[in-house]
């Protein structure tokens, strides 16, 4: 089975508290993004006895053995031991430790891909329990449509947002943020603003009322950040931010076609309709 886990975008950002498990509670409103990789789930060959993975694409730091989507699927063989030797097979495209969620929609998608495959009729809510086990971001790929995330950024809230049709640019400077470190940098504040309320208002005030902690936290360490956001409101931007711990930097243009710009060429652009 061939499937295409997409990315995530954050539209607004807080990091409310720091919970005694270490994680932190957060408010956050995510957004599928159609970046994709390529995974595929196939039952292993007559006389391979254990499960396999093939990376191609953009290099995975760590481990093959450790990669997010074996882990999903050797959860689920936990729990039903009939699932037979598996080879998945990803091809890496959506940049690593750039906030876009590439690694849990990989975990997300191969869950999805195993219940379909061997027929398991695992209800969207068990499955979401799954993917919380994975990684917090993991649970929201499952349903993977807009959604205010709260807690730990795996309980979800219906929204009504739509952001169809809307031009965006993601720009990946090729800094890997690792998401521990930005969260260490945070102080856990409320919200200035309420972000169902910002967000229901029209984009063109969200770049007074909708921010992401994790920009104001790591503008100062990594300039290019700020840099991105300027050129981005430079080409015409509605809104632009930050995505999740970073360093991807997204533009939406309410109307209208981004004007010409010029990154340097270790960048990596995503352009594109929602
Ligand atoms: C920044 C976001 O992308 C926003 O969507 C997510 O909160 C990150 O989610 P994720 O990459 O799935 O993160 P996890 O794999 O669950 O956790 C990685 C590390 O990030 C920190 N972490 C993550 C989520 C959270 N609500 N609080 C945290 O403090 C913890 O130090 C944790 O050890
Ligand atoms: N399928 C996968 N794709 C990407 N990273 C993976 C995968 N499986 C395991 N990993 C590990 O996860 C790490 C990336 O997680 P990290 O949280 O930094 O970035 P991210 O995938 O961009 O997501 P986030 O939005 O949470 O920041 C990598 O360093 C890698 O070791």
């Amino acid at each position: 089975m061939l499937t295409f886990p997409n990315a995530k975008l954050n539209l607004g950002l807080y990091v409310t508290e720091r919970r005694p498990d270490g994680f932190h509670t957060l408010e956050s409103v995510f957004v599928p993004l159609p970046w994709t990789d390529a995974l595929e789930l196939l039952p292993a060959p007559a006389g391979q006895p254990q499960n396999s993975i093939t990376l191609t694409g953009r290099p995975i730091p760590g481990d093959p053995a450790t990669n997010l989507c074996l882990r999903a699927y050797e959860l689920l063989q936990a729990d039903f031991p009939h699932l037979p030797p598996a080879q998945l097979f990803l091809h890496k495209i959506v940049p690593i430790g750039a906030g876009l969620g590439g690694g849990s929609a990989d975990a997300a998608f191969a869950l999805k891909a195993a219940n379909d495959l061997f027929s398991l009729n695992l209800s969207l809510e068990i499955l979401e329990s799954y993917a919380r086990r994975l990684g917090s971001d993991c649970a929201f790929f499952i349903r993977n449509k807009p959604v205010l995330a709260v807690e730990r950024g795996d309980v979800f809230e219906e929204i009504d947002l739509n952001l169809t049709g809307s031009g965006c640019v993601v720009v990946y400077p090729n800094l890997h943020i690792g998401t521990a470190e930005a969260y260490a940098r945070i102080a856990p504040q409320s919200p200035k603003y309420l972000l169902r309320e910002a967000l229901a208002q029209p984009m063109s005030t969200w770049r007074d009322t909708v921010s992401n902690d994790f920009e104001t936290a790591l503008t100062p360490t990594y300039p290019a950040l700020a840099e991105i956001k300027q050129q981005l409101y430079a080409a015409g931007a509605t809104y632009v931010s930050l995505s999740g711990s970073g360093s991807a930097v997204y533009g939406l243009w309410e109307s209208g076609e981004p004007a010409a710009m010029d990154w340097p060429p270790e960048y990596t652009l995503w352009t594109g309709v929602l």
